[in-house]
C-alpha cells in the first residue's frame, strides 16, 4: 500500500507523493478527454440526425455548449457577413442552445418572405424578452399567432393609421420648429452653433411618437446579447455597451441649460397627458411627477438588461441567478408596471372628469384612444392589452432611436458629402421657395431628398439583422433543410452591399435612386412581409421632413478633429447600428432662411 501524506503537520503544507500524483493527473486528463469526445459525439449524433431530414445550409464546427457563439464578433452583422462570405448566401449557426440561419442575399430573402412568409412569421422566444415584455407578448416580440394579430391590427388601426399619422404629423412638424429655433438661438451668439446631432434628434423622435427608450431597451437588449459573442461579453462588454447605448443623453451643448427629462416628459404628454397645462415654449423643463416616477424605473431597468440575457441561450444558466440580477429584474419589472397601472388608472379618471368637455385633449392621448376602445370592446382591449399595446418595447422603437440613428447616419454621409447638401438645398429651395419652412406634404415631391434617405438606409440600416424570426414548420431556403424551430436573421446590410447587385456598393450616390439604377434591387431596411415595419411610412414622413428641415435652413459644416472635412463613419456596437462616436457638426441659419427661422 502507498503511504499518502496529505498533510505534513511538520511544515503546515499539503504533501502528495509525486507517482500518485502523476497518475491522478493522467486520471483526470484522461476523464476530461472522454468527457469531451462523449459531448462531441452526441452532438455530432444529434446533428447528423438532423441531416437526416434535409441537407441543412452549411457552416463552421461549432464547439458543445457555446456552439458557434465564440466566433461572432462585433459589430455583429459584419461579422456574419464575413461568415456568408465563406460559408455561403444561407449558412447555419449554433448560438448556444439554439439552432439559427443567416441569409445574406436578396434572392434567399425575397424567398424567407414571400414564399415561406407564414413559416417565418414568429419570433423566437427568448427569457429575458419574456420578463421585460409582458411574457413576450408585445407587437415586435409576439410569437405568431392570434394575439399577435390582433395588437398588430389594433395598433395599425388605431395607433398608426393615416389618420392617425395626419394628427402625428402637424406635432412632428412643431418640434422639428422648436429644434430649428433653440439651434438658431444657440448659433446667434457665436456665428454657428456645435451641436450634437443624435441628442436632438432624439428628444425629438421621443416626444413626437410619445414613447420612451424603454421601448429599445428591450427589443435590442435582448437581442444584441442574443447574438454577444461570449458570456463575458454579454456581463461585461454587453451590458456597458447597452448602458452607453440606452442611456438619456445627458452631454449637453454649451449654450444650453441641463434637460435629461425632457424627452421623457414630452413622451408621457403624447401617452397619457400628465401635464394639466403647458406653456408653450417652456414645456419641457418641467417634469410631471408621472414623468419622474418612469424614469426612475427605468434608472433602474436599464442598468440590469445587460446582464441579464446571457440565460436566453446558455439554458443551464436559467437555473441559476449568481448575481441576482434575475430578481432584481423581475422587482423593477413589478415596480414599472405597477406604474403604468397607476397610470392608466389616472388617464380613466381623467377622461370620466373630462367627459363632454376635453375633446380634442381627449384625441390626443394614446392612452384615452386605447380606453375609448375599451368602452366598445372591453373584452379585446383590457388593461393588459393597453399596457401591451400602449407601452409596447417595439411598438415605437422605431419612433424614437430608429428614426434618430438614420437621420445621424444621413447628416454624417452629408457632412462628408458637402455637393449633396448643396444639391439638396436647390432643390428644396427651386420647390419650396425660401419664404415658408419646408413640410411633411412637401417631402414627397423632393426627389433628391427622398434619395438622400433612401441611400442612408441602404448603407446604414439601423436594424441591420432585422428582429430575429423563427420557422415555425420545416421548409427548404436556397436548397437547404431549416427545420422548425430555427432562428433565422436576414442580413440587410450585407445585403445592401451586394457588389454582385449594387454598382459602387459603398459609395454615397442619392442619385442612383433617381436615374433608375436601382430600380428594382432590394432594399428592405423596414423588413418584408407580414412582419415588416408598420411605422415604415411614418417614419419616411418623419426622416423626409427632419433632414429636410435641418438642410433647408442649416448650413452645415464638421468640427474639431473631422474639419478636415471628413466625419469618421466608424460603427459602433449595438444592434441598432450606432455610430462609434456621436456625431457632432458646426450648424449656421443660411442668411436666406433667416426671416423665416427668426419668425419661429
Ligand atoms: C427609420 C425608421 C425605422 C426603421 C429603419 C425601422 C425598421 C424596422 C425593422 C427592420 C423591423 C423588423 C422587421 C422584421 O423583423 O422583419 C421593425 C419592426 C417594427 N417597427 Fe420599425 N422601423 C422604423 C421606424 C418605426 C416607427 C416610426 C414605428 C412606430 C411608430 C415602428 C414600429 C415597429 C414595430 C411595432 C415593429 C414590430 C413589427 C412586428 O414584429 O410585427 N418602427 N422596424
Amino acid at each position: 500500500m502507498v503511504a499518502v501524506d496529505f498533510f505534513d503537520q511538520g511544515s503546515g503544507e499539503v504533501g502528495v507523493s509525486e507517482p500518485l500524483c502523476n497518475m491522478e493527473t493522467a486520471y483526470l486528463y484522461l476523464v476530461v478527454l472522454l468527457s469531451f469526445l462523449f459531448v462531441l459525439a452526441t452532438h455530432r449524433l444529434i446533428s447528423h440526425r438532423r441531416h437526416s431530414k434535409g441537407k441543412l445550409p452549411p457552416g463552421p464546427l461549432a464547439v458543445p455548449v457555446l456552439g458557434h457563439l465564440h466566433l461572432l464578433e462585433k459589430p455583429l452583422h459584419r461579422s456574419l457577413a464575413r461568415l456568408a462570405k465563406r460559408y455561403g448566401p444561407v449558412f447555419s449557426l449554433r448560438l448556444g442552445s439554439r439552432d439559427a440561419v443567416v441569409v445574406s442575399s436578396a434572392d434567399l430573402a425575397r424567398e424567407c418572405f414571400t414564399v415561406h412568409d407564414l413559416t417565418f412569421a414568429s419570433r423566437p422566444h427568448l427569457p429575458t424578452m419574456a420578463l421585460m415584455t409582458y411574457g413576450g407578448t408585445t407587437i415586435g416580440n409576439s410569437v405568431y399567432g392570434p394575439h399577435w394579430r390582433h395588437i398588430r391590427r389594433a395598433a395599425a388601426e388605431h395607433l398608426l393609421s393615416a389618420r392617425r399619422m395626419g394628427s402625428m404629423l402637424p406635432a412632428i412638424s412643431a418640434e422639428v420648429r422648436t429644434m430649428v429655433r433653440r439651434m438658431h438661438r444657440a448659433a446667434a451668439t457665436s456665428g454657428g452653433a456645435r451641436v450634437e446631432l443624435k441628442r436632438r434628434l432624439l428628444e425629438l423622435s421621443i416626444s413626437r411618437h410619445g414613447q420612451a427608450e424603454l421601448t429599445v431597451q428591450c427589443s435590442c437588449a435582448a437581442l444584441a446579447v442574443l447574438l454577444c459573442r461570449t458570456i463575458d461579453l454579454a456581463a461585461a462588454g454587453g451590458k456597458a455597451a447597452m448602458q452607453r447605448r440606452f442611456r438619456f443623453p445627458r452631454r449637453l451643448d454649451s449654450d444650453e441649460t441641463a434637460r435629461p427629462a425632457l424627452s421623457i416628459s414630452a413622451l408621457m404628454e403624447t401617452v397619457a397627458q400628465t401635464k394639466t397645462s403647458r406653456a408653450a415654449d417652456d414645456a419641457d423643463t418641467d417634469m410631471s411627477p408621472e414623468a419622474q416616477e418612469f424614469k426612475e424605473s427605468l434608472d433602474v431597468l436599464i442598468p440590469l438588461i445587460g446582464a441579464a440575457n446571457t440565460w436566453d441561450f446558455v439554458p443551464l444558466l436559467q437555473r441559476f441567478d449568481v448575481l441576482g440580477v434575475k430578481n432584481k429584474m423581475a422587482a423593477a419589472v413589478c415596480t414599472r408596471d405597477a406604474f403604468f397601472k397607476r397610470l392608466i388608472d389616472k388617464e380613466r379618471r381623467r377622461l370620466k372628469d373630462d367627459d363632454g368637455g376635453g375633446g380634442e385633449s381627449k384625441k390626443m392621448s394614446m392612452l384615452s384612444v386605447l380606453l375609448s376602445l375599451q368602452e366598445s370592446e372591453p373584452e379585446k382591449y383590457n388593461d393588459d392589452i393597453i399596457m401591451i399595446m400602449c407601452f409596447s418595447p417595439s411598438i415605437f422603437s422605431g419612433g424614437t432611436e430608429t428614426t434618430a440613428g438614420t437621420s445621424e447616419w444621413a447628416m454624417a454621409l452629408l457632412l462628408n458629402h458637402p455637393e449633396a447638401i448643396k444639391k439638396a438645398q436647390a432643390e428644396i429651395d427651386a420647390f419650396v421657395g425660401t419664404s415658408r419652412l419646408l413640410n411633411a406634404d412637401d417631402v414627397p415631391r423632393l426627389g433628391y431628398l427622398q434619395g438622400i434617405v433612401n441611400e442612408a438606409l441602404r448603407l446604414y440600416p439601423v436594424l441591420p439583422l432585422l428582429i430575429p424570426h423563427e420557422s415555425t414548420a420545416d421548409c427548404t431556403v436556397g436548397g437547404y433543410h431549416i427545420p422548425s424551430g430555427t432562428i433565422l436573421l436576414v442580413n440587410t446590410y450585407a445585403i445592401h452591399r451586394d457588389p454582385a447587385v449594387w454598382a459602387h456598393p459603398a459609395a454615397f450616390k442619392p442619385e442612383r435612386f433617381l436615374d433608375g439604377s436601382a430600380k428594382g434591387l432590394l432594399l428592405m431596411p423596414f423588413g418584408m412581409g407580414r412582419r415588416s415595419c408598420p411605422g415604415e411610412a411614418l417614419a419616411l414622413r418623419t426622416l423626409g421632413l427632419v433632414l429636410g428641415t435641418l438642410i433647408q435652413c442649416f448650413d452645415w459644416d464638421t468640427v474639431g478633429a473631422s474639419a478636415a472635412g471628413v466625419v469618421d463613419m466608424t460603427e459602433g456596437v449595438g444592434l441598432s447600428l450606432p455610430r462609434a462616436v456621436p456625431l457632432e457638426a458646426m450648424c449656421k441659419p443660411r442668411q436666406v432662411m433667416l426671416d423665416v427661422i427668426r419668425k419661429l
